[in-house]
């Protein structure tokens, strides 16, 4: 009989290696576990075990995967055979034997059949008391009762500190901590999410849910009830507007000011202070912003005598937000504040230079600390950015390189950045793009309402340039009407697309001017690419120019990309756009589908729909190439209809074989969103074909809004009440994200590529990432990653609790042959018995 080996290291190489080694020897059915999570579960099912296979690499995820092995009564006394690295490491004492890795392939079999030693497997006897405490999601607050009194014998999570009191939560009774709402009465009955509050010992309430679950634990009745703290959803959905509000404020000291006052009101703090420092000023740092929402008046000790603020201008972050951050330290101005609960962050430039320091703070403990954390950094890298822009202003103003109406750089200085960069991309083969943005119809605003008024306009205009971008980006004042922009480390053209979209919208709104009324500009935007259009500053610009003037002859308000030859280009348009119309009737497009898996389990949940369109003379073309065109033609209305029904015919022939009950994604385009017939055209594909509507999720981008797509929320509904589920598609990269995830019927949310791209290289995007996620499930929404390419994007995305992902990292979209292969595939791995392995 083959023996059972768990292999459990956090390690992906290591565990390949190990399984590859032990699976070659055809005699262990195979188990793996790659944090401590999976392994909880994986014991969870009482497998039969042999011997354990552990990755000896001194983390702390070892360390936990450890404790919960030896913690579990029938796993207790398991062999355990450890890997250690090439360092001269010990496995720990408990080991029956140990390797190192690179010995993997040559001795793990044999020296793993030695630790087993007898054939007597490792089977827990009976199931293990049932330890309650793990029926709610970690770090709930949550307590235990006794039945039929319902007096708490048991508490734990968060809430000894929610309950903010000295006395005991232990010996109280359920009806005294709990009123429900909506006439509900305890025993309350198993279920999750019943509104209630909670009592706390001071007599203070907070507004909140539970999820009750009545248990049996070793033989007696219990009701376990978590509680959630819906002050935190709010919160959560604070601070992601937060970072968009935070973006709009001038980076003057004034801005900062504001920027500040937001950030106290919107995360509740009685304390924000922002410090410059110069290492090279003997004035020590200067306060710049500092609000004080507590009680009285504060006397604030000097700064040169802060030990907390000099540490953190010394590149370290200080954080005693949660509670498991430990006692705060001693400090006069922490002190002096009274805060309970603080974070001094440093404020980085693009090199990790301290810039300052941000101080936020509340006299009470925090029970928000992980929806604080990202907001604070994300505000962090807000204020460093500001800090940069006022620090190049004042060397700028000193040299005569700012223009002194818009306070941007001028074109001295732009062509001086412009010449840095093209070296420095030249180095590095970084790509970036360069943008001319020209005021429509300047000269009459200037000739008909006054020079003063078209000052206004600029600064104005200026601004919302600058809100436009990241703070690694470069906005100039080119010349009279004319701005230029420079876009660092592009990775998709799309991605400058986007932008460029974003300045035009953010015309939108009319300049407010100094006499009251308003006024209504729009901008023409060209773009060139370096190194694709030029690889010198000046024909950069000039391909720009170009690009732009292309724009102003589309009707300005628009902006267009430069192209070698505009004419061809377009004549190609128009010929292709003819013969897409003939695309679906001759066979020419196909649907490719892209996996999407359990973030956990990395095992396949879901797949979306991806047209391609197999021209017969140029071969495969991106949708994002003909889409737009079948749009603006119309033609996407029967391009759609036929993505939906070819896709929903194939995801049922795959359920009809394989029974996974696998979620097929279909985008929607706004145009068809805007058919009144949608709801009939979805009901007709799912009846022709059988398929399950809960099988099927049409995706909706997020940048189509609810002013341009007339009855969107209704059509959704309807949609939704027909039982097919609904996604947010690119989320992230429209405007009204709060709004519109709480009025749309969604079911999840994609958080867009090009932020998952920015893992481990802005921290603002990862800020984001973070918060979608938390705001999504506070709002009980599930959340998909696009663009999952390597393994940091995945780690970082586990990490943080996303729930599926999809990527390349797990496969490129795929036609319908190969896609029935890996479906197949992975049900014989299955059939044969092992689990599968997570490489
Ligand atoms: N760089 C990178 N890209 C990845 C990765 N994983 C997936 N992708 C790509 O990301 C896109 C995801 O689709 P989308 O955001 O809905 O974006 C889609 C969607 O908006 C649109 N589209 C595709 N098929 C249809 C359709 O049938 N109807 C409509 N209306 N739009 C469609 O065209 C867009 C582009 O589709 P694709 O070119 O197939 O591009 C797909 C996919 O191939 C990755 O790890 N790295």
């Amino acid at each position: 009989m083959p023996s059972g080996v768990l292999i459990f290291t956090p390690r992906r190489d290591v565990r390949r290696a190990v399984f590859d080694a032990l699976d070659a020897d055809g005699d262990f059915v195979l188990l793996s576990a790659r944090d401590a999570a999976q392994l909880e579960a994986l014991l969870a099912d009482a497998p039969p075990l042999h011997v354990a296979v552990i990755g000896a690499d001194g983390t702390a995820d070892m360390a936990q995967g450890l404790r919960i092995l030896r913690g579990s009564a029938a796993y207790s006394q398991l062999p355990v055979v450890y890997v250690v690295g090439e360092a001269p490491g010990v496995a720990p004492d408990d080991s029956a034997d140990w390797l190192r890795e690179n010995a993997i392939a040559a001795e793990l079999a044999q020296r793993v059949r030695a630790a087993i030693g007898s054939d007597t497997p490792v089977v827990p006897s009976e199931p293990s008391g049932l330890d309650y405490r793990f029926a709610f999601e970690a770090g709930a607050a949550w307590v235990v009762a006794s039945t039929p009194e319902g007096c708490v014998i048991e508490s734990g999570g968060a809430m000894n500190r929610l309950m903010s009191g000295d006395g005991p939560v232990h010996g109280r009774l359920l009806t005294d901590l709990f009123t429900m709402e909506g006439g509900l009465a305890w025993p309350v009955p198993d279920g999750d999410g019943m509104s209630c509050t909670l009592r706390r010992l001071d007599g203070s309430d907070i507004a909140g849910e539970i999820d009750v679950r009545h248990l049996v634990d070793r033989g007696a009745h219990r009701i376990a009830v978590a509680f959630r703290d819906l002050r935190a959803v709010e919160m959560a959905g604070r601070a992601l507007s937060l970072l968009s509000v935070l973006d709009a404020c001038p980076s003057d000291d004034e801005g900062m000011g504001e920027a500040g006052a937001m950030l106290a009101d919107a995360l509740e703090l009685d304390v924000v202070a922002v410090w410059s420092a110069l290492p090279e000023s003997e004035f020590g740092p200067e306060v710049l912003t500092r609000i004080w929402n507590g009680p009285g008046l504060v006397e604030w000790p000097d700064a040169a005598d802060l030990p907390l603020l000099k540490t953190c201008l010394g590149g370290e972050t200080l954080s005693h937000l949660g509670a498991a951050s430990g006692a705060p330290v001693a400090d006069p101005l922490v002190d002096s504040l009274g805060l309970r609960s603080y974070a001094f962050l440093p404020l980085l430039d693009e090199r990790r230079n301290v810039l300052g320091a941000l101080l936020a703070g509340r006299r009470r403990s925090a029970s928000d600390g992980r929806v604080l954390e990202p907001a604070l950094r994300a505000a962090a890298a807000r204020f460093a950015s500001a800090l940069e822009l006022r620090r190049a202003r004042e060397q700028g103003r000193a040299r005569g390189l700012v223009d002194m109406l818009t306070a941007l750089p001028n074109r001295l200085l732009f062509n001086d950045r412009l010449d840095t960069t093209i070296r420095e991309a030249e180095r590095t083969g970084e790509c970036f793009a360069t943008l001319l943005v020209d005021l429509d119809r300047f000269k009459s605003i200037n000739d008909t309402l006054g020079h003063a008024v078209g000052d206004q306009v600029l600064t104005a205009v200026a601004k919302r340039l600058r809100a436009s971008v990241r703070a690694s980006d470069t906005v100039a004042r080119y010349a009279g009407d004319e701005f230029t922009m420079i876009l660092r480390h592009i990775i998709k053209r799309d991605d400058v697309l986007r932008i460029a979209e974003k300045v035009v919208q953010a015309m939108e709104i009319p300049l407010g001017l100094d006499d009251g009324s308003e006024l209504q500009a729009t901008v023409s935007v060209g773009i060139s690419f370096f190194p694709d259009d030029a690889t010198e500053g000046e024909l950069l610009l000039r391909h720009a120019d170009e690009a732009m003037y292309g724009a102003k002859s589309l009707g300005r308000n628009n902006y267009q990309i430069y192209a070698a030859n505009t004419d061809a280009s377009q004549q190609q348009h128009v010929a292709l756009k003819a013969r897409l119309r003939h695309a679906v009737k001759n066979d020419e497009l196909r649907v490719f589908y892209q996996p999407q898996v359990n973030a956990v389990t990395e095992d396949i949940v879901g797949m979306e729909a991806l047209v391609r369109w197999e021209h017969p003379e140029l071969g495969m073309i991106s949708p994002a190439f003909f889409i737009p065109l079948a749009e603006a033609s119309g033609l996407i209305v029967p391009i759609g209809e036929w993505v939906l029904r070819t896709a929903c015919a194939q995801a049922k022939a795959w359920e009809d074989t394989y029974g996974l009950g696998l979620r097929l994604g279909v985008n929607l385009s706004a145009v068809q969103l805007m058919q009144q017939n949608l709801a009939e055209v979805v009901t007709t594909a799912l009846s022709d074909t059988g398929l399950d509507p809960n099988c099927l999720e049409l995706e909706v981008t997020e940048s189509i809004s609810v002013k341009t797509v007339p009855h969107l929320v209704e059509t959704l509904d309807a949609l939704h009440a027909m039982g097919c589920h609904i996604a947010i598609d690119d989320f992230g990269t429209g405007a009204a994200s709060l709004d519109y995830l709480r009025r749309l019927p969604a079911d999840r949310i994609k958080i867009d590529q090009s932020f998952v791209r920015n893992i481990g290289v802005d921290p603002d995007d990862e800020a984001i990432v973070r918060a979608t996620i938390d705001m999504a499930h506070r709002l009980k929404r599930g959340v998909v990653a696009e663009g999952v390419e390597i393994e940091q994007h995945l780690q970082f995305l586990r990490a943080n609790g996303c729930d599926e992902l999809q990527g390349y990292l797990f496969c490129r979209p795929l036609p319908v042959v190969a896609f029935d292969k890996l479906l197949a595939e992975r049900e014989r791995v299955i059939t044969e018995g092992r689990a599968p392995v997570t490489a």
